[in-house]
């Protein structure tokens, strides 16, 4: 699905008008009946007043006309507008519309509307076409509300945030949401750390936008979900042998960190690898054959951690990083792999920062190496984002630098492809936030760089995605917090299996 700017998201709006011959006010009515059927499904008893806070646009015009579906619902509801000079015309519509027995009043500097605990206030101030900074009036309506023990529900946007960039002054007021609901795509917004505490829960509407324009629209950003088919994995086919699915070499452990190697090693063979050799320290080869005897076992001449590079003759897919450690041996071991490797390569963890170490490495990346770094590791990579968004035009600059695809992990992982498109992920939980988390990923995306029927691309975001999908899975049984790397491992398969068309 596309993640569409601001400035899309209007000329979004006028062509479904003119594409299905409706008004802008019926678009309007569509979004607001959205709206109440989300809101009577969430506050389906709700025996509080509900404030709606207007402001003079077309998101609060949404305002305006979900106060009328709710005040038929039988809620009691009453209107707050901020005034302005002028209103948009769907706003005087739905203004005109509004019951007499809605209560209705002007927000004034001083005299705002008390809100006592059990509140629930729809924020419909603003919404895409937000010029500028709040202030004044605008941001004492936002800091009464924020500092009032209400729940609050934002229409479209939490009103002061913009939907595709950082806030038009850092710090500055913004409504802080319970739950945010929106029409269309998701906004860029709502994917990015920095605007959780604003955002809170969002929620996308389908309102019948027109699918042609979106089709059309051109923008980086992409957001990954399940039913994605250009994302999915291909049957096997009845005449499919262990070449097809390809010979992986996991390069992987240390002293103290062979968990790291068995982690992987267990979500390559679950991703569906033909065959998998893994290169481990001397001193890691029994736990290894113990614990993943389906894989096939080299040592290294050192005990501790890897030092030598085997013959990379037989394998289509090479992975390298997990409880790695950062050895000049180790060292030695990544350059020379990236200088002669001729197959795909996944680069995690400790070869990470090995990288970012010595970034004279980086110019040997071979075209179209998955790198899966966590934020601190991308950060060694490049440099200090100053905040999430100019992280992503870091990963894309990164991208198209080196040719590569960046799986850049968070709550929703940003995969980034060489052409500079950004694909985020819908699945995965807080549960996945554990040890060993990354070191599955690490495997997983091998396992489908091994399988010669996915590009690049392809594999890191069926990786990612059946990853995030493997954690919820794991997390409906073990509980958030119980959830550990071995479970992810258990549910690669189901994951895989749902995904498979
Ligand atoms: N697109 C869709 O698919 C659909 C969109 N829909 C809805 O439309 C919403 C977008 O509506 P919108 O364009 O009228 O913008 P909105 O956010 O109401 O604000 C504009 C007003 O605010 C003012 N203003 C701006 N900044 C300000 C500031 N800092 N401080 C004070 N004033 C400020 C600005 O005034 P001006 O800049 O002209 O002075 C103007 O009056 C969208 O979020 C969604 O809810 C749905 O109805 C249907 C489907
Ligand atoms: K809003």
């Amino acid at each position: 699905m596309k993640i569409l700017t601001a400035a899309q998201t209007h000329q979004l709006d006028q062509a479904t008008v003119q594409a299905q011959g409706i008004t802008s006010a019926e678009l309007m009515e569509r979004a607001a009946q959205a709206l109440a059927e989300w809101f009577y499904g969430t506050f389906p008893n709700e025996t509080s007043e509900i404030l709606v806070l207007c402001g003079p646009g077309n998101n609060g015009g949404d305002g305006l006309a979900l106060a009328r579906l709710l005040h038929r619902a039988g809620y009691a509801v009453r209107v707050a507008l901020l005034p302005a000079e002028k209103q948009s015309a769907d706003w005087q519509h739905n203004r005109q519309r509004l019951p007499a027995a809605v209560p209705v009043a002007a927000l004034a500097a001083g005299a705002l509307p008390p809100l006592g605990p059990g509140a629930v206030v729809v924020d419909a101030l603003f919404g895409t076409g937000l010029a500028r900074p709040l202030a004044g009036l605008a941001a004492a309506v936002v800091a009464h509300l924020n500092a009032a023990p209400a729940r609050v529900v934002a229409v479209d946007l939490p009103s002061g945030l913009l939907a595709d960039a950082p806030q038009p002054a850092p710090g500055g007021p913004v409504v802080r949401a319970a739950h945010t609901v929106s029409f269309g795509p998701p906004k860029l917004a709502f994917l990015l750390p920095q605007n959780a505490e604003f955002v809170g829960e969002w929620h996308v509407e389908d309102i019948g936008l027109d699918q042609n324009f979106i089709d059309q629209a051109d923008t980086p950003w992409h957001f990954t979900q399940l039913a994605d088919a250009d994302v999915a994995l291909p049957r096997r086919g009845k005449f499919g042998y262990k070449n097809t699915f390809g010979h992986a070499l996991l390069l992987a452990g240390s002293r103290g960190k062979m968990g790291a190697a068995v982690l992987g090693a267990g979500a390559c063979l679950r991703g569906g690898v033909g065959l998998l050799t893994a290169h481990v320290p001397g001193g890691g080869y029994d736990i290894f054959q113990t614990t993943r005897p389906e894989a096939m076992c080299l040592t290294d001449a050192q005990a501790d951690f890897i030092s030598e590079l085997p013959d990379l003759g037989p394998y289509q897919a090479v992975g390298i990083g997990p409880g790695l450690g950062q050895q000049a041996a180790t060292r030695a071991v990544l350059e020379l792999l990236l200088r002669t490797a001729t197959v795909p390569l996944v680069i995690d963890a400790d070869a990470l920062n090995l990288l970012g170490a010595h970034r004279e490495l980086l110019a040997l990346l071979p075209e179209n190496t998955v790198l899966t770094p966590h934020i601190g590791e991308f950060t060694r990579l490049t440099e200090k984002a100053r905040d999430d968004y100019h992280r992503l035009d870091l990963l894309r600059a990164f991208t198209q630098k080196y040719r590569c695809v960046v799986v850049l992990k968070g709550a929703y992982t940003a995969v980034g492809a060489p052409d500079g498109q950004v694909y985020f992920n819908s699945t995965g939980n807080p549960g996945m936030g554990t040890g060993g988390s990354g070191d599955v990923l690490t495997g997983l995306v091998l396992a489908l760089r091994a399988d010669q029927r996915l590009g690049p691309l392809h594999a890191a975001r069926l990786a990612v995605l059946a990853h995030g999908h493997a954690g919820d899975l794991a997390a409906a049984e073990t509980g958030e917090a119980g959830l550990t790397a071995g479970d992810l491992v258990q549910h690669i398969g189901p994951a895989l299996r749902n995904l498979t068309v």
